[in-house]
């Protein structure tokens, strides 16, 4: 099933709903990062965040050291932003406690 990109009203809506997440200047994707106590904190949301992923089929671009972890996401199959995009954005709030 093909996925559609986001309009540039839908984007506005979608980064309404989130905290934390600044819009790539291109606006193709969102960014943002996330800082923990420790590494086993942080590793503990990556682990959740991947469980998400794999049930979307969405899946971040991030990069961990100890207790930051800088999350990029975008939709490859319609180079740009999808809905999946917001959805994972809103878990990852979530599990790092910040939705
Ligand atoms: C074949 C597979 O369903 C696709 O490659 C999925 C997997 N995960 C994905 N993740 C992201 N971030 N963007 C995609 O376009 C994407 N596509």
């Amino acid at each position: 099933m093909p996925i559609t990109a986001l309009d540039a009203a839908a984007i506005d809506t979608g980064m309404n709903d989130i905290a934390g997440w600044t819009l790539r200047s291109d606006r193709k994707a969102i960014e943002k990062t996330f800082r923990f106590k420790t590494f086993n904190e942080a590793f503990g949301f990556m682990a959740r965040a991947a469980l998400a992923a794999e049930k979307l089929n969405h899946h971040p671009e991030w990069f961990n050291v100890y207790n930051r972890v800088d999350v990029t996401l975008t939709t490859h199959d319609c180079d740009g932003l999808s809905e999946f995009d917001f959805r994972l954005a809103r878990a990852m709030d979530r599990f790092a406690g910040q939705g």
